[in-house]
């Protein structure tokens, strides 16, 4: 990791990775040949690209009991535990529909209805995360939406990882689907033979995933493009280097493309933490990805004052951001940009990955700025209403009718002049 010491104002975006000009054709592909031929591209993309033969596309009742036997039986209890967690913190983002009556007898509100399907995508490439099994059905389930299609690629074998199948079954999931990347976007956003087409897609993944999420935009709804995981770590003296490497370290192992920064008013501790995290690497099992996120991605900055090194911390607008200073509460007031935000020393961001209750699913590449984490708005929309009293109307017929004849719009005019002639 490098030290680099910052004076004034920066800029330290970093740029979106859009895909090379060959990824998108091979997604507008595989996109194009799964519209034509349904289930059978299905097939031919997960043998081509996941090595796996199968002949039906969705999990049945036999590879969810055989996922039961082959998971340690003490995770399951976790499993339920998080996904409470997960649950009673969404629980808290649901919106009532509203009605207003006016003093003429006018109703106005605004009625909140679900999504009728939602397609949730879990990743499995790299590494298999039932955890995000659980942080994006629960949203869905807790706003009411009635079908939840899941797809997830699947091993070799043609199975999908027995943590994933348990934590689907737990929510009670009854659409899983093994297949992944471009082909399985395109299936949820077009329909096949297999699996009927959604409203909506949501849920990480790959720069396939993202290219396919971003081409159906628009035939289905989409959330943000989260992409690789990001932690930056804002930190004085009264920090430790050892938690804050573990920490930096967490997000590094998830891709060689995830990025670690540690922001610091103190260049003691910027020396130490780079110190721990050489030697926290070489016994981390997934050493090489963290090693080559860190390489290319991590950085440590050493500012001069609290209010630079906060500066810099808005200007990198990071999925996660820990804050490990003798106040943190003190801080919040000034965090603009962050996903999420992790106070004091207690907070390590992998609380957040899995178990305190907000959503994992956070807008990276500086897109906090502008967007947030997947919560249980992403699966409703809102209906205005109008019901207006006789009185109402006498009111303001000549005023609406003037607006409409101010666009030069006459049938508008004399539909609200109809109702008193
Ligand atoms: N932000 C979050 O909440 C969160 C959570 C979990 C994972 N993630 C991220 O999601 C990503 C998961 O990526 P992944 O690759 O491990 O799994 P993935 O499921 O996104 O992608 C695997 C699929 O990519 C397709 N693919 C692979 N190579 C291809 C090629 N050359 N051409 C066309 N298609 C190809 C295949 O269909 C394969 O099934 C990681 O970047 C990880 O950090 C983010
Ligand atoms: N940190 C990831 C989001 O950037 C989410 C995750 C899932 N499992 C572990 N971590
Ligand atoms: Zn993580």
């Amino acid at each position: 990791m490098k030290i680099n010491k910052i004076e004034g104002t920066v800029s330290l975006r970093r740029s979106l990775d859009q895909g090379t000009e060959v990824q998108r054709k091979a997604v507008l592909n595989v996109i194009e040949h799964v519209k034509e031929a349904g289930d059978n591209a299905l097939f031919t993309y997960t043998e081509k690209w996941d090595g796996a033969k199968l002949s039906t596309l969705k999990v049945s009742k036999a590879e969810i009991e055989q996922a039961y036997q082959d998971i340690s039986p003490q995770i399951i209890p976790i499993i339920h535990e998080a996904a409470e967690n997960i649950r009673n913190f969404h629980q808290k983002q649901v919106k009532q529909s509203w009605l207003s009556t006016k003093q003429d007898g006018t109703i106005l509100g605004q009625q909140v209805t679900a999504l009728d399907a939602v397609g949730v995508y879990v990743p499995g490439g790299k590494a298999a995360y039932p955890s995000s099994v659980l942080m994006n059905v629960i949203p869905a389930q807790v706003a009411g939406v009635e079908r939840i299609a899941m797809v997830s690629p699947p091993a070799s074998d043609g199975s999908l990882p027995t943590g994933v199948l348990v934590a689907a079954d737990i929510l009670g999931v009854e659409e899983i689907y093994k297949v992944g990347g471009a082909q399985a976007i395109a299936a949820l956003a077009y329909g096949t033979e297999t699996i009927k087409a959604v409203d909506k897609i949501v849920g990480p993944g790959n720069i396939f995933v993202a290219l396919a999420k971003k081409e159906v935009y628009g035939m289905v709804d989409i959330d943000s493009i989260a992409g690789p995981s990001e932690i930056v770590v804002l930190a004085d003296d009264t920090a430790k280097a050892n938690e804050i490497a573990a920490d930096l370290l967490s997000q590094a192992e998830h891709d060689e493309r995830a990025s670690s920064v540690l922001v610091t008013t103190s260049e003691l501790l910027a020396e130490a933490v780079k110190v721990e995290v050489e030697k926290q690497l070489v016994d981390l099992p997934r050493e090489s990805i963290a090693r080559a996120a860190l390489e290319e991605y991590g950085a440590i900055y050493i500012t001069s004052s609290m209010k630079e090194a906060l500066h810099v911390v808005n200007e990198l607008a990071p999925e996660h951001l820990e804050v490990m200073t003798a106040e943190p509460m003190n801080l919040l007031p000034y965090i603009k940009h962050a996903g999420a935000i992790f106070l004091g020393r207690y907070s390590s961001e992998p609380i957040g990955d899995y178990f305190a209750g907000p959503n994992h699913v956070l807008p990276t590449n500086g897109t906090a700025r502008f967007s947030s984490g997947l919560s249980v708005d992403e699966f409703i929309k809102k209906s205005s209403i109008v019901m207006y009293s006789e009185q109402a109307l006498i009111d303001s017929v000549d005023k609406i009718a003037a607006f409409a004849r101010l666009e030069g719009l006459e049938a508008h005019a004399r539909a609200v002049e109809s109702r008193f002639k």
